[in-house]
């Protein structure tokens, strides 16, 4: 049985070499088995927005965090800076929205699909299939999922669905390795 700090042991492995092996991340995210126990420590909800609670740095490689979202919450439209981005499910659902890039200022965005997912699902996105909004469909449960950034970053755009138009935002931590993070600002900690 893969344990969350075997999953993390094998992530450091993947990427002590440069070249990212999209399948083989998703595999290795995939034969993770969600089990609490590994993963409550760094699951720290707040009652007014999800929050993102850093697990791992990957030694500057990626960043792998989870995020806990209220029943209803969710994240704006947002790009990836030019990143990777997995997203596994560790308990509940998420839905992600994908949308096109904006063509130009005030025209709305473009949706492309829809996919809800659920426990054990892993879901991959970058800037070249375009922006999207993840969400949890639950209006009763939360949702747990992790994330994994390659390379990290710390900032993003979010973009306004009825104008395309793009604001930038940092990203910060609401928890790091469990702790609350001493510096996490009321509007800081996701994409507003
Ligand atoms: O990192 C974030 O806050 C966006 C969550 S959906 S990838
Ligand atoms: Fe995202």
């Amino acid at each position: 049985m893969v344990t969350l700090n075997e999953l993390i042991r094998q992530l450091l492995i993947i990427f002590a070499h440069d070249h990212v092996d999209k399948d083989e991340v998703r595999k290795t995210l995939e034969s993770y088995k969600s089990n609490r126990e590994d993963w409550e420590k760094y699951a720290i909800f707040d009652q007014h927005k999800y929050t993102r609670n850093l697990v791992d740095t990957g030694n500057g490689k990626y960043n792998l965090i989870v995020l806990c979202w209220g029943p209803s919450m969710g994240s704006s439209i947002h790009d990836h800076t030019n990143s990777h981005c997995f997203v596994k499910i560790l308990d509940g659902q998420l839905r992600e929205t994908k949308f096109n890039w904006p063509h130009s200022n005030e025209e709305p965005l473009e949706p492309i699909e829809q996919t809800t997912y659920g426990i054990d699902e892993v879901s991959y996105m970058s800037d070249e299939l375009g922006l999207h909004r993840m969400e949890n469909p639950s209006h009763s449960d939360g949702a747990v999922s992790l994330h994994l950034y390659i390379p990290p970053y710390d900032h993003c755009n979010a973009f306004c669905e009825r104008t395309g138009h793009k604001t930038e935002c940092q990203v910060t931590f609401h928890s790091k390795y469990g702790k609350i993070a001493d510096d996490h600002g009321s509007r800081e900690g996701r994409i507003v």
